[in-house]
C-alpha cells in the first residue's frame, strides 16, 4: 500500500501549454471541475490558471484540489545565469504560496521541443563539457534557492533537450549534489526516447521526488522517427496518452516505487488533442487504471 502518495492530473490534456491552440476554447473552470470529477486531488499549473494566489486557492479549494508543482524553463546553458535565477525566484515564491513542495525544472538551452518543423530524433542538442559545467553549477544554485523556502527542485528530462537519454540522465545525477537536485521521473519521455524506463527508475530511485505518468502509442512513436517529425507534430499526432491506453505496463513502475517507500505526487500527464481525446473521458480512464494497478 502506498503511504504519503497523492494523485494529480496535469491541465495539459485540456489546454496544451506548448500549443495553446489545442484546447483553446476550454475554460479553466471546466478543466479543474473535470479533474475533481474524475477523482484527482491535485494539479500542476497551466497557462489558463489565475496567477493571483488567493483567486487560485479559492477555485481549487472549492473542488478539493491542491497544486503539486509547475514547470520552469531554465536557460543556464544559453543565457546569463541571473536571467534564470530572477525568473526562478518569482516562480518559486508563487509555488510556495500555493503550498507546493517541489519545483519542476527543465533546461531549455538550445531545446527543439517548441519548434514545429525540427526533426526530433536528428537534431536534439548535445551539451558540450562547458555547457554541462554551467548547467550543473546553475542547478545547484536553483537547489539552494528552493531550499530557502523548504522546497526541492526536481529535474525534468525531456525529449528534444540536452537531458533526454538515460546516459544524459546518468551524467546529470552523477554530477549533481543529491541534496540540491532531485529527479522527476517521466515514463512517457523515457519510452518515447527508446530508453529502458525500469532501469532508469531502479538506478535513480533514491533521487526521484516527483513522477509524471504518461503513456506512449508506440505506432505513432515509430512513425515520428521514420517520418522525421518534430516533438510538437508528435504530440498533435497523439504520441502520448494516459496510463493504461498505450504500450507501457505501469504495474512494475508502481511496484518498484511502492517498495522504495516513494512519497510525493503522481501526476497523470497526457498531452493530446482534446478535440480528438475527450479530456474527461481520458482522465476517468487513467483514474480507473491507476486504481486497478496500484491500489491508489
Ligand atoms: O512535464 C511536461 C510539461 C510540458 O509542457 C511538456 O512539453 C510535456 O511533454 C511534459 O512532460
Ligand atoms: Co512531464
Amino acid at each position: 500500500m502506498f503511504q504519503g502518495v497523492k494523485l494529480a492530473i496535469a491541465p495539459i490534456g485540456w489546454t496544451n501549454d506548448d500549443m495553446p491552440e489545442l484546447g483553446g476554447e476550454i475554460t479553466f473552470e471546466q478543466c479543474v471541475s473535470e479533474m475533481a470529477l474524475a477523482g484527482f486531488s491535485g494539479s500542476e499549473v497551466g497557462n489558463k490558471y489565475p496567477r493571483n494566489t488567493e483567486v487560485l486557492k479559492k477555485a481549487l479549494g472549492l473542488r478539493g484540489l491542491e497544486i503539486a508543482s509547475a514547470w520552469f524553463s531554465s536557460f543556464l546553458t544559453s543565457k546569463p545565469c541571473e536571467e534564470t535565477t530572477k525568473a526562478f525566484m518569482e516562480h518559486r515564491d508563487f509555488l510556495h504560496e500555493m503550498g507546493a513542495k517541489v519545483i519542476v525544472v527543465s533546461e531549455q538551452g538550445n531545446s527543439i521541443q517548441g519548434q514545429m518543423e525540427t526533426p526530433l530524433f536528428d537534431q536534439k542538442p548535445v551539451f558540450t563539457d562547458e555547457e554541462w559545467g554551467r548547467l550543473i553549477e546553475g542547478l545547484h544554485l536553483l537547489g539552494d534557492l528552493a531550499a530557502e523556502k523548504g522546497m526541492k527542485i526536481v529535474y525534468h528530462h525531456h525529449m528534444g533537450t540536452g537531458i533526454q537519454t538515460a546516459e544524459e540522465i546518468n551524467r546529470l545525477m552523477e554530477e549533481t549534489d543529491p541534496d540540491k537536485v532531485s529527479l522527476l521521473y517521466d515514463t512517457g519521455h523515457l519510452v518515447f526516447s527508446g530508453e529502458d524506463h525500469l532501469q532508469v527508475l531502479n538506478k535513480h530511485m533514491s533521487r526521484i521526488a516527483h513522477v509524471h505518468l504518461k503513456d506512449v502509442r508506440s505506432e505513432i512513436a515509430n512513425k515520428v522517427r521514420e517520418e522525421k517529425m518534430s516533438f510538437l507534430q508528435a504530440v498533435k499526432q497523439g504520441v502520448f496518452t494516459v496510463p493504461g491506453d498505450g504500450v507501457i505496463d505501469f504495474k512494475p513502475v508502481f511496484d518498484a516505487l511502492e517498495a522504495s517507500g516513494y512519497k510525493g505526487w503522481f501526476v497523470v500527464e497526457a498531452e493530446q488533442d482534446p478535440a480528438i481525446a475527450n479530456p474527461l473521458e481520458y482522465a476517468l480512464k487513467a483514474r480507473s487504471y491507476i486504481r486497478q494497478q496500484s491500489g491508489l
